[in-house]
Order: structure tokens, then C-alpha cells, then sequence
């Protein structure tokens, strides 16, 4: 799919929080890494409509964010920081089930839709737990599993491996990397994003790097450490 950052603005009231941005995105993978309130999370919500711009315009394959709200939504998943807040029944099953039930898949094709994800992703053995009873890179591949099932065809996580152990971490990047749709990755974690052939560098809502993952690190390194 190719994102089209069009003189793409942002505030917050009288704060800008992305300086108008050109930009065209269409590679596989994409890492956006930048230091805390850089903008990311802002440029994020940008791509799937979640944030408007104050000026100029998103499209998604042409489809506006603003105009074609409902579109870029069913091509688009999002990954939240805290993946538990978005898994909304008290079963894992349930809770992957409710957006293809609630566009009216139901019967076999449901539980095939279901299973097919679970197995997928290999969490099959989690398909009766509650989040509760889940670990952190756990509750990201249930949360993954729930968008994954809708068919969107980009995925955007949000800080996908932030406070999870080495373990878990593995478990999510190796998820991540198996995923067939595009996917961009916002992360602190700079291992996660060093094999993207292309990765952005936010500070102080403008972009400031766009290029292979080495550089962008070694970018980013230099505005943490000034
Ligand atoms: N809804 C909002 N209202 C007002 N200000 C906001 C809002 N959302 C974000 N901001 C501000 O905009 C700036 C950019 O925030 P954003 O969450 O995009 O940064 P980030 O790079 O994702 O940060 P982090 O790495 O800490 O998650 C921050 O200064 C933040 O306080």
C-alpha cells in the first residue's frame, strides 16, 4: 500500500505536534524510532485516521483519512502500547472473534477465521484464556491476532516489546517479522527495527532522518546524546 503524507500537519491546540510532512511510504517494513514526545505515536495515528491533520492531507492508496474515514480504517490495524486495553471479552476466542462476527461472519467460516489466525500466529493454546492470565508478548499476539483476523493489509504497532523480557521480545519479533501484511513499527527498541530497509527519525514533531535502519540509529544516537 503507499501512504501519502501530503504538507500532513498536526496540533494540539497551539502546539504543533508533526511540522507539515511530505512523504511517501510504501516499502514492506517501516521503523519509526525517535526520543519520548518526538511525534511518533502522533504520525502513527495519522496513517489510520485515529488523528486528523490540522492541514494538508493522508491518503492510503488514494483513500483520504479524512473523507474516506471508514476505508483506510478496514485496510488498517493498530497495535496499541498497551495491547491489554484493546482486548475487549473476557476469552481470547471471543475477543478475536468480535470483528469478523460483527461484519457478519458467523458458523463455520467463524471458527475457521478464528482458528486459522490463532494457528498463524501459534497461539492456539491461548485461545481459552482470559488476558489476565496471558504475558505481555502474550496479549500482543492475542491483540495481533484480533486485527490480523479483520484483513487489514498494514499493521502499525505501537512500542510492540516495550517491557517485555528477552523471551517474550523474541516471540514478538519473530511475529512481526512472519506477518505477511506491510507493517510499521514504532519502537524504542533499536534491535527491532535494524534489518528495516527503511526507518524515520522524529524529533520535535519533524521528521529528520529517512533511510536504512544503521543510519537512522546512528541518527538517532546523536540527537539522544547532544
Ligand atoms: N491529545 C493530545 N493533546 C495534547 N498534546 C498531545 C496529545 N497527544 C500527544 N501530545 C503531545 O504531542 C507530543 C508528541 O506526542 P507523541 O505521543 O506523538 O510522541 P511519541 O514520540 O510517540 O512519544 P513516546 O515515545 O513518549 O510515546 C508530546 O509532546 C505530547 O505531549
Amino acid at each position: 500500500m503507499q501512504i501519502t503524507f501530503d504538507r500532513a500537519e498536526v496540533r494540539y491546540g497551539a502546539y504543533v505536534a508533526l511540522q507539515p510532512l511530505d512523504l511517501v511510504l510504501g516499502e514492506q517494513r517501516i521503523g519509526v524510532i525517535g526520543l519520548n514526545g518526538s511525534g511518533k505515536t502522533t504520525f502513527a495515528r495519522l496513517i489510520n485516521g485515529l488523528v486528523k491533520p490540522f492541514a494538508g492531507r493522508v491518503t492510503l492508496d488514494g483513500l483520504d483519512t479524512v473523507k474516506d474515514e471508514k476505508a483506510v480504517l478496514s485496510k488498517t490495524g493498530f497495535i496499541f502500547q498497551n495491547p491489554a486495553n484493546q482486548i475487549i471479552l473476557p476469552i481470547i476466542r471471543d475477543d478475536i472473534a468480535f470483528g469478523p462476527k460483527s461484519r457478519g461472519v458467523k458458523g463455520d467460516a467463524l471458527s475457521r477465521a478464528v482458528d486459522g489466525v490463532l494457528a498463524q500466529l501459534g497461539i492456539a493454546h491461548l485461545a481459552d484464556r482470559r488476558p489476565h492470565e496471558l504475558s505481555g508478548g502474550e496479549l500482543q499476539l492475542a491483540a495481533l491476532a484480533a486485527v490480523v483476523v479483520t484483513g487489514p493489509e498494514l499493521v502499525i504497532f505501537d512500542e510492540p516489546t516495550n517491557q517485555l523480557d528477552l523471551k517474550n521480545r523474541a516471540m514478538v519479533q519473530a511475529a512481526i517479522d512472519a506477518l505477511p501484511q506491510q507493517a510499521i513499527v514504532i519502537s524504542h527498541d533499536l534491535d527491532l527495527v535494524s534489518g528495516y530497509g527503511r526507518v524515520l527519525v522524529f524529533h520535535q514533531g519533524q521528521l529528520v532522518f529517512d533511510g536504512a535502519a544503521q543510519a537512522a540509529i546512528a541518527r538517532y544516537r546523536e540527537l539522544a546524546l547532544s
